[in-house]
């Protein structure tokens, strides 16, 4: 099985310590979800992941290949995506072209109209006027097209509506049960820990829990400071 393996990772934002040897493993055909509240650094971290911004320390590995000196392009052909929370298509192009201009040569975009057979009825409206949820199927559907081994999703659920939340999590976990290896972030658990397999938490830059999902249900204190949107403390982590 391969592993997208994250060893001691920091990352600096205007000079600042903001990820802080950060380790973290990423199986392949599994939901990996990283919890925390606001500020902790979890966009830092997959940004840093996918080389949007230099590491300041730490090694990051794709299987056997270190990829954390390649530059993100190269990252990308060595199987890794990114979806970034911003949501970003291309909004004057139609649902056909963004997904187009996201395939590898002699590929087509059928697979992701059967994720996301939503977008069938769409695939002529500029993407610009879908809706955000319609947005973020596309979004995630174009990074399949490069057909990664391993999936960074940042934020996917915000300031969608509990439905779109639930479909596109549906959808997460059956890419990871066709093999992709998904890291999901999200700032509120309950969603995320519906469909994954294993967990970490993050807190000022820092890792404080990492288990199986079932260990950190258990975790009643790190729940509810969770499920509140707040720091959890590293004594009780
Ligand atoms: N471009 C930037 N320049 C300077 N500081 C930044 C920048 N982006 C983020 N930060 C700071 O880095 C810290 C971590 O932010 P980050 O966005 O990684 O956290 P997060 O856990 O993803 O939070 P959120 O859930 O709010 O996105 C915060 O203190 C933030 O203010």
């Amino acid at each position: 099985m391969s592993v997208l393996s994250i060893e001691d990772v920091s990352v600096d934002r205007a000079g600042l310590p903001v990820v802080r040897g950060v380790s973290l493993r990423v199986d392949e055909g599994a939901v990996t979800v990283l919890l925390g509240a606001n500020g902790a650094g979890k966009t830092t971290l997959l940004e840093g992941v996918s080389g949007a911004i230099p590491l300041s320390s730490g090694e990051i590995r794709l299987g056997d290949e270190r990829i954390d000196r390649l530059r993100a392009w190269r990252r990308a052909r060595a199987g890794l995506a990114h979806v970034e929370q911003d949501r970003a298509v291309f909004r004057e192009l139609s649902t056909l072209d963004n997904l187009r201009a996201a395939c590898r040569s002699g590929r087509r975009p059928d697979r992701v109209l059967e994720l996301f057979p939503e977008l069938r009825k769409q695939l002529d409206a500029p993407a610009g006027l879908l809706s955000g949820g319609e947005q973020q199927m596309l979004v995630v559907g174009r990074a399949l097209l490069g057909e990664p081994r391993f999936l960074l999703v940042d934020e996917m659920s915000l300031g969608l509506a509990p439905i779109v939340v639930e479909r596109l999590a549906t959808a997460v976990r059956v890419l990871a049960d066709d093999g992709v290896g998904v890291l999901l972030v999200e700032q509120f658990a309950a969603l995320a820990l519906g469909i994954a397999d294993r967990a970490y938490v993050m807190a000022r830059g820092e890792v404080v829990f990492s288990g199986d999902v079932a260990e950190l249900r258990a975790d009643e204190d790190l729940l509810r400071a969770l499920y509140l949107g707040e720091t959890p403390s590293e004594s009780g982590a």
